[in-house]
């Protein structure tokens, strides 16, 4: 069995609040492993944005240790630390947020060729992400002249084009009503499986959660 994509060993976090630190996270451990997913529950607060801007380095641990397709990150980073983040990114780490960020002033097409060729991965084949997402049509349309449904199948294609080793997905159907939701979230199960890549997905969704191999819940995690 491969070893994970995705390690996570003492993980604590906490904020300041009136003069106190108020944790958050406290000494969690995990590991994906590629092909698998774990779904990040918890009541609102319970920090699953906190746990999944960790894991991509947009915020910094108060203790523990991260390691990411082999790279490993502890609390007391070098000056690398911040360009290290960047660079797993911009090559390994695929973000899918509740709204879709697509660059305005791109076509779907162009935002999925960017996204590739950032990472290292244009291959001329990004019609066909598109095509595989359901948007095969809209690939020349502007993220504004596209349904919330369609722009988000749009930023998935973006996300497998670079061919990422973890994606994480922060509430990535939340926006959209059941059916959509639905239809997004059986595209990104059945393309994750299929490229083998690890997913970590917060969701207050039970329905949505249930369809990952895993469950986490950070409920009385702080
Ligand atoms: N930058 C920050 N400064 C201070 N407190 C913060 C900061 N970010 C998050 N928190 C606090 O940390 C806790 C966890 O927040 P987080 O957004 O991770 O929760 P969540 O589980 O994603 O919530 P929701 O389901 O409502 O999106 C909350 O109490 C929040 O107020």
């Amino acid at each position: 069995m491969p070893g994970p994509i995705l390690a996570v060993e003492r993980l604590s976090k906490g904020f300041k609040s009136g003069g106190q630190l108020v944790p958050v996270l406290r000494s969690l451990s995990l590991g994906v492993r590629p092909g698998e997913s774990l779904a990040v529950v918890g009541r609102s607060g319970s920090g699953k944005s906190t746990l999944l801007n960790l894991l991509c380095g947009l915020q910094t641990p108060d203790d523990g240790i991260i390691t990411v397709a082999g790279e490993s990150f502890h609390r007391s980073g070098n000056t690398s630390f911040e360009a290290r983040w960047a660079e797993l990114r911009r090559r390994s780490i695929g973000v899918v947020f509740q709204e879709a960020n697509l660059m305005p002033a791109l076509s779907l097409m162009d935002n999925v060729r960017l996204r590739a060729h950032l990472a290292g991965h244009l291959s001329g084949n990004e019609r066909g992400w598109l095509e595989r997402l359901g948007v095969g049509a809209e690939a020349d349309r502007y993220p504004d002249q596209v349904s919330g449904g369609q722009a988000q199948r749009a930023a998935l294609a973006m996300v497998f084009a670079m061919s990422p080793a973890l994606i994480l997905a922060d509430e990535p159907t939340g926006s959209l009503d059941r059916h959509t939701a639905d239809a997004v979230a059986d595209c990104l199960f059945a393309m994750q499986r299929e490229t083998a890549c690890a997913l970590v997905l917060a969701t207050h969704d039970t329905e949505l959660a249930s369809r990952c191999d895993h469950m986490l819940d950070l409920s009385g995690a702080g």
